[in-house]
């Protein structure tokens, strides 16, 4: 049976826990915005990356890491580093500031209660994995239970090796796994044209261009692409969106973000 709720998976990248980190006194809107959701009966999900800081942590311990098309080459030995920063120091972080907010938040990687496997992307970036759903149990019970999991992006395969996943692939297969509204956060209001502009919506077709062109790119290249195949996938729009914007969330707000929108409807 279909959940009637509506379920939100929101996903933050690196900068966020920047800003989460000099705000004092829990005071960052998105987790504010979290609260109020979750008071008007919405089921929530957080998915998180923290890429600046892996790359802090490997560069103060002398590991040289690289990117492919904004995947992090991920040798086997850059793993402790790479899971400890995420599914670590990170994952507490946002654990005890949801908690010092009044959120049940409980820390959790795609890897816990079996929610994905993941199969690697390719030798080149080595253990660097593409997640599947798999299973919602674990999920569901901690939503019932009016808590709010909180993944990192760390999964694992059907043999036990561990994977660096990129945090919006990780995001993508969450609301897959559970039929959810996908919001795909950054430091940016929305996807923007040459003229800094933000688009309201954005087609598979434009997206190309605009990439081709050169005006999307770096990080935004990964998710747009990333996000377009999730709208394929979950035949509904996905939102390219500011955290400190976030307040919309709540308000049900459609000007928020860039709606990426599935490539039948464009
Ligand atoms: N057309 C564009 N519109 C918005 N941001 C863009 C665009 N092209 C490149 N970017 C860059 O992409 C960044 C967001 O991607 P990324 O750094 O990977 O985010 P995150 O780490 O939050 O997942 C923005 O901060 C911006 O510098
Ligand atoms: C494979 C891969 O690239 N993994 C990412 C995981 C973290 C992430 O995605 O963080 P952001 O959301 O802050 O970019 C990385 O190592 O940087």
């Amino acid at each position: 049976m279909k959940n009637k709720q509506p379920t939100l998976v929101i996903k933050v990248g690196g900068r966020f826990f920047d800003e989460l980190l000099e705000q004092s006194e829990h005071k960052h809107p998105l987790l504010h915005a979290i609260k109020q959701l979750q008071t008007s009966g919405a089921r929530v999900v957080l998915v998180h990356g923290g890429g600046d800081q892996v790359q802090a942590q490997l560069k103060a311990l002398n590991l040289q890491s690289d990117k492919i098309n904004g995947l992090r080459v991920t040798p086997l030995h850059h793993m402790p580093v790479v899971a400890g920063v995420l599914s670590g120091y990170l994952n507490k972080t946002l654990v005890a500031q949801a908690g010092g907010l009044g959120l049940s938040g409980v820390g959790l990687s795609l890897a816990d209660g079996d929610m994905t496997r993941c199969t690697p992307i390719s030798e080149a970036l080595g253990a660097v994995g593409e997640p599947h759903p798999n299973s919602a149990v674990l999920l569901n019970a901690l939503l019932a239970q009016g808590m709010l999991p909180i993944v990192a992006s760390i999964g694992a395969d059907d043999s036990g090796q561990l994977y660096n996943v990129n945090a919006d692939h990780g995001a993508i297969c969450v609301a897959q796994l559970l039929d959810a509204q996908l919001y795909l956060l950054s430091d940016v209001s929305g996807v923007l044209d040459a003229s800094r502009q933000k688009l309201p919506h954005l087609s598979a077709q434009t997206a190309q261009q605009l990439i081709v062109d050169g005006v999307i790119t770096d990080g935004m290249m990964v998710k747009v692409r990333a996000a377009q195949e999730a709208a394929d996938a979950l035949q509904q729009a996905v939102t390219i969106g500011s955290w400190n914007d976030v307040a919309a969330l709540s308000t049900g707000n459609n000007s928020f973000g860039t709606q990426i929108l599935p490539a039948t409807t464009t």
